[in-house]
């Protein structure tokens, strides 16, 4: 049956306010967090609220089939994502992630939080992330290979060194940045390095890169603990998740002397009073590819994870571990927010009323994308530096970004999350207004 014409004075649009119906869904989601994320924001936006809609609405969304010939002879279909939530301000610029719960609302919920992210660390770039939905530690080296080529090939048309830049998340790294890379060069007929970052370093990667992200919470979770007098050599640290972000701001956080008293990843978690040997777990977890079966800790149920007795909490694996269910019961003053979308909007609330200190992912993990954009701007200029001027530059940004974040924080009186959104925000849709829409 066909639609009745709209009434005169009727808009034969839906309303303005109401979202693209492929967006509507999962609310509960990622997606849905960031949403509420954004409504809380739009307040404090004065004039510019009434470009707010843009933050809502992801620019380019693209959904590909990515068959591949399995080892067994049989050819398998995997799902990928790669959404360019906003580009205003630049390239579209985010990580791939590779994991069998990948969605589409959680890819683009990725997306939003890295304009965010980009535009408080004030980084030329817009926000995209992509993903694969799949298990890689099931696939052997030449799939994976073949997956991630196939990949890129079928993103090959949306992304590009001055288009959008993709980069490692969880369960990729500098091999699966190699492969994109020669892919796309491939495809396109010259080498070129600036298409993604986090690449080796043989390859126009940037030194640094690895432990940045992780470098990054290490600074800004110092800089929050300076704020409300908590003394990081003597704290007690709690991480989830002991991969490239976990694992080095565990090291760094250790190396101060503060004690790592639980460590939790998906094989199991680990206890110590008196502080985990942090170089010794990491060899652990790189031989066997979990922290489970550690020497010289206890191990503790998954759950207790919530109830340990620390000072300082990181979340460093998937988003919603903190919800309203556990927030009640974290024992730390500060939670440095190492993974993307950790703690939901409920939580948020259950945590500010109890005067824990959340300092949010689009500040405290954005070390990551700012030594991309220094890896980008090496491989455009060809001059590569040195390590010691990469942390340099990367602590610079970061406390000047915080500190700008923290003071917002402290006029609204509104939390580190909101102040971190307002001021990247901000920037987001003075760019929009200034760009005006036409044509
Ligand atoms: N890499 C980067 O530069 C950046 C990453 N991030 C964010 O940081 C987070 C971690 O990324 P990254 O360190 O790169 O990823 P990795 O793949 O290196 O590590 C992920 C870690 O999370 C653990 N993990 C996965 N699922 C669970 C679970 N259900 N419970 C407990 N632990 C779990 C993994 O354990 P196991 O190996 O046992 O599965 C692993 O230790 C993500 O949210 C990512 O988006 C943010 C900014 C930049
Ligand atoms: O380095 C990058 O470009 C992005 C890293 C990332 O995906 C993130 O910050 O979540």
């Amino acid at each position: 049956m066909s639609q009745a014409p709209a009434a005169l004075g009727e808009s034969p649009i839906a309303p303005a306010s109401s979202l693209p119906s492929y967006l509507q869904a999962d609310k509960l989601g990622p997606w849905g967090n960031y949403l509420q994320q954004v409504d809380r924001v739009i307040p404090h936006l004065g004039n510019l609220a009434r470009w707010a809609e843009t933050l809502k609405r992801p620019k380019r969304i693209l959904i590909v089939d990515i068959p591949i010939h399995m080892d067994d002879g049989t050819v398998a279909h995997f799902e990928g994502y790669r959404v360019q939530h906003n580009v205003s301000r630049g390239p579209g610029k985010g990580g791939v992630r590779f994991h069998q719960d990948v969605t589409l609302s959680e890819v683009m919920a990725l997306s939003a939080w890295m304009s965010v992210k980009n535009a408080a660390v004030n980084v030329p770039y817009g926000g995209a992330k992509g993903g694969i939905r799949v298990d890689p530690k099931k696939l052997s080296r030449g799939e994976l290979e073949r997956m991630t080529r196939r990949y890129t090939s079928e993103i090959g048309i949306i992304i590009g060194p001055n288009k959008d830049i993709p980069a490692p998340d969880v369960n990729t790294n500098e091999q699966i940045m190699a492969w994109m890379m020669d892919t796309y060069s491939m495809n396109t007929g010259s080498t070129s390095t600036g298409v993604v970052t986090g690449k080796p370093v043989d390859l126009g990667g940037s030194l640094g890169r690895r432990e940045a992200t992780g470098r990054g919470v290490f600074t800004v979770g110092t800089e929050a603990a300076r704020h409300i007098g908590l003394d990081i050599a003597t704290a007690r640290v709690a991480v989830q998740g002991f991969g490239n972000v976990g694992g080095v701001a565990g090291k760094l956080f250790s190396e101060t002397g503060a004690r790592i008293i639980a460590v939790q990843d998906h094989g199991g978690t680990i206890f110590r009073e008196a502080g985990l040997d942090v170089p010794a777990l990491l060899q652990h977890v790189t031989d066997t590819g979990s922290v489970a079966g550690f020497a010289d800790a206890e191990v503790l149920a998954d759950e207790k994870f919530w109830d340990v007795d620390c000072d300082i909490l990181i979340p460093a694996a998937l988003e919603q571990q903190i919800t309203a269910e556990n927030a009640g019961r974290i024992k730390a003053r500060m939670i440095i927010e190492g993974a993307n979308g950790p703690t939901t909007p409920a939580a948020d609330d259950i945590l500010q009323e109890r005067n824990v200190l959340v300092v949010p992912d689009v500040i405290a993990n954005a070390g990551g994308v700012t030594v991309s954009y220094f890896e980008w701007v090496q491989d455009f200029s060809s001059f590569f530096w040195d390590e010691e001027e990469i942390n340099a530059r990367l602590v610079k940004i970061m406390k000047t970004a915080f500190a700008g974040v923290w003071q917002v924080a402290q006029e609204k009186k509104v939390s580190l999350r909101t102040a971190t959104f307002i001021v990247a925000c901000q920037r987001i849709l003075h760019t929009r207004e200034l760009r005006g829409l036409y044509p």
